[in-house]
């Protein structure tokens, strides 16, 4: 085969991926049948369909034991009995493959590219799906980190959940399964579709079957759509595939990856829609407007005409999300909270197959399981490659830096050993919080206070000349000159923050502890479709005020920073030091050991992908004193300057100097979007 130079081009890429020869043949040479040795389609998006149809028949040849074997011809298999549905509830999206019932057959589904499923004289069949916009290797990269990264005994609980709760049916409060794949049964039995009863029987109205609607404008399908709620508040989309060509190898999807296909299909295909679009926000807009119209509208007869259309028992697919909850649609919050409920034993846990997780390769948690929460990547846009970094939810010393942490350094007044319990509930502020400057910085919310919060916007936005302080032998000259520095140019003095720590009496509940008890908000890296590289978005709501994450990178001395640089190509295109100069000013000549700065190159946490935005950032940086009273070292903490909405990005005002071409950031050109940028060169472009 490898004479062709097409079949060696092809070879070659899977073995750029990691799979041999001999695995990629047999693939390559069905796939090339079925195509009618159509190259161009195997060859497109570098090889996509092949490593797509690899992967699936890895997938299918560990799965489908048990599952009746055809000689029939692709496309015109039997009738396809095992029901799935997806829901999204205010928890997250996922997929549940029901038990087997009664089936009407399944449509073979209308993507542009074609479909592939390999029948081969009674082997298992295959099939081949496009699912997002990423290149193969990208996704097979990340399915692998996906994998590696999620611990065994987790995949052993799902599994066990999954078969434990084979038979729950009820929608939203039940806890939600994916069971097990199970063996057909035959296209006449009867056994209604469990969820689909549970869902008829709550309904209080939902609306006909109309042509007109948007799930009905393929009538060839016999596709359609319903909405119900119940009197709880329950709001449930039930998107009827009621197909008229079954698919005897029809395989339960991963509903991220349909999402991204229908997203891939539209916007290559009618270019209708925004960077932004999304199915999900979509599906999350239809049911908030069912939800307005329901309670707002005053036209009471469109709730009161329409009737029960009647739940086709077909293949059926639940949206269903809790009234309350509609706005928490989140991308991936499903794995996210899977985490939590497997530790925690709770059984309302969302449990996802791992293999069904072959499809989101985009997928995985890059804090390695070393925050509370976990966070996840998306790239929806192009191929840019995966971060490169080492996730530390701390700072970690590199090499020089001074970072002198001894509880004997810590003084009575620079803790709270009276204390007990949550030094917020005293009458009079604690030894800490005058350290703050005589009161707590947080509320019993948990958030910074307005005030508080009021005062460091307003001196990182429009900072005084008498808010600068000047080093006599400022370091940062220094290491640019070390015989004659410049003078200094200034360092903004800021608010700090004074948290309690182990020396304090308080516990650990105490409301001045928030920044050292670590992130808690859902959150994700996605690329940013401005061109600015990977940047971070809140997956909820953040009120004003709310503690996101602090800046954490490997402590360094300036000199040790500049070395790095030098050392560099200079090609980089993203840099990650932060100086932590906040206290500069305050000694006439700081030691080099004790000039230091955060560098989350090679080491960091999520915060490394913040980006920047000039003036109006979502996200304040604010100096944070936990450990020692020596302000040479202190954390950078990041909080709310404003309410800030779900997949909104977060961003922060790096205070750079865009003429300033010694500042560690490299100054870049700015992509911020904010109508007060201060890249000047790039504003006149
Ligand atoms: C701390 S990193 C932020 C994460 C980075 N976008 C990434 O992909 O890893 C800082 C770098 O992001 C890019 N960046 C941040 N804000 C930007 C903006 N407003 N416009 C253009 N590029 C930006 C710059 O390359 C900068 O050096």
């Amino acid at each position: 085969m490898a004479s062709n130079p097409r079949v060696f081009k092809a070879l070659e890429a899977m073995r750029a991926l990691g799979i041999s020869d001999e695995e990629v043949k047999p693939v390559l040479k069905r796939l090339l049948k079925l195509y009618d040795k159509n190259w161009e389609l195997i060859e497109e998006d570098n090889y996509r369909t092949l490593v797509d149809a690899y992967f699936e028949l890895k997938e299918n040849s560990k799965h489908d034991e048990g599952i009746e074997r055809s000689t029939k011809i692709p496309h015109l298999q039997e009738k396809n009995d095992e029901k799935n549905t997806l829901k999204i509830s205010g928890q997250g999206i996922i997929m549940e493959q029901s038990e087997p019932c009664l089936s009407e057959g399944r449509s073979a589904g209308s993507s542009e590219r074609p479909r592939t499923h390999f029948i081969d004289k009674g082997k298992d069949p295959i099939s081949s799906h496009v699912v997002d916009r990423k290149s193969a290797s990208e996704r097979s990269l990340s399915a692998h980190v996906w994998r590696k990264n999620m611990p065994s005994s987790q995949r052993n609980v799902q599994r066990e959940n999954m078969k434990s709760n084979h038979h729950n049916k009820m929608l939203i409060q039940e806890p939600i399964i994916i069971p097990p794949r199970v063996p057909k049964r035959s296209s006449n039995d009867s056994t209604p579709h469990h969820s689909v009863k549970a869902l008829a029987s709550q309904s209080q109205h939902s609306c006909d079957k109309d042509d007109n609607s948007p799930g009905n404008d393929d009538t060839s399908t016999g596709n359609n759509f319903d909405i119900a709620s119940s009197p709880s508040g329950e709001v449930k989309i039930l998107l009827n595939c009621d197909s008229t060509l079954g698919q005897l190898n029809f395989h339960t999807p991963n509903f991220d990856a349909v999402l991204r296909f229908v997203e891939d299909k539209y916007f290559r295909s009618y270019k209708i829609t925004g960077p932004q679009f999304s199915v999900r926000k979509l599906l999350k807009d239809l049911c908030e407007s069912y939800l307005k119209l329901g309670t707002d509208s005053p036209d009471r007869s469109v709730v009161a005409n329409s009737s029960n259309c009647g739940i086709n028992i077909s293949d059926t697919m639940h949206v269903s999300i809790p009234k309350k909850r509609a706005i928490e649609i989140q991308n991936f919050e499903t794995y996210s909270n899977q985490k939590s409920s497997a530790s925690s034993g709770h059984t309302n846990s969302y449990n996802f197959f791992p293999d069904e997780m072959n499809h989101l390769h985009s997928f995985h948690d890059i804090t390695k399981g070393a925050e509370k929460v976990e966070i996840s990547l998306v790239h929806e846009f192009c191929n840019e490659s995966l971060p490169k970094f080492n996730y530390i939810p701390h700072n970690l010393i590199y090499q020089n830096g001074n970072v002198n942490i001894s509880l004997a350094r810590i003084s009575d007044e620079d803790c709270c050993s009276g204390c007990s319990g949550d030094c917020l509930s005293s009458s009079i502020p604690c030894a800490c919080a005058r350290e703050t400057g005589g009161e707590f910085a947080y509320t019993t919310q948990g958030r910074l206070k307005g005030d508080f919060l009021s005062a460091c916007m307003s001196l990182k936005r429009e900072p005084q000349e008498h808010h600068f302080v000047y080093c006599q032998d400022c370091p940062l000259e220094r290491t640019q000159n070390e015989y004659m520095p410049e003078r200094c140019k200034g360092h903004l003095v800021k608010k700090f923050i004074k948290e309690c720590w182990r020396k304090c009496g308080c516990d650990m509940r105490c409301g001045n502890r928030i920044v050292q008890r670590g992130i808690t908000c859902k959150l994700q890296v996605f690329l940013t479709p401005e061109g600015k590289g990977w940047g971070l978005r809140t997956l909820e709501d953040l009120p004003k005020g709310t503690f996101v994450c602090e800046y954490v990178g490997e402590v360094l001395t300036n000199m040790e920073l500049y070395e790095r640089i030098l050392q560099s190509s200079g090609n980089e295109r993203h840099t990650y030091p932060v100086t932590l100069d906040a206290d500069w000013g305050s000694e006439g000549i700081l030691r080099d050991e004790e000039a230091l700065c955060l560098d989350a190159t090679f080491h960091g946490n999520v915060a490394r992908f913040i980006n920047h935005r000039c003036f109006d950032a979502n996200l304040v940086d604010i100096p944070v004193e936990v450990e020692t009273p020596d302000r040479h070292y202190y954390h950078i903490a990041f909080f709310t300057t404003s309410k800030v909405s779900a997949f909104q990005e977060l961003t922060w005002d790096y205070g750079i100097d865009f003429a300033d071409k010694n500042h560690p950031i490299k100054a870049f050109s700015c992509h911020c979007g904010s109508s007060s940028c201060r890249d000047m060169k790039r504003k006149r472009r």
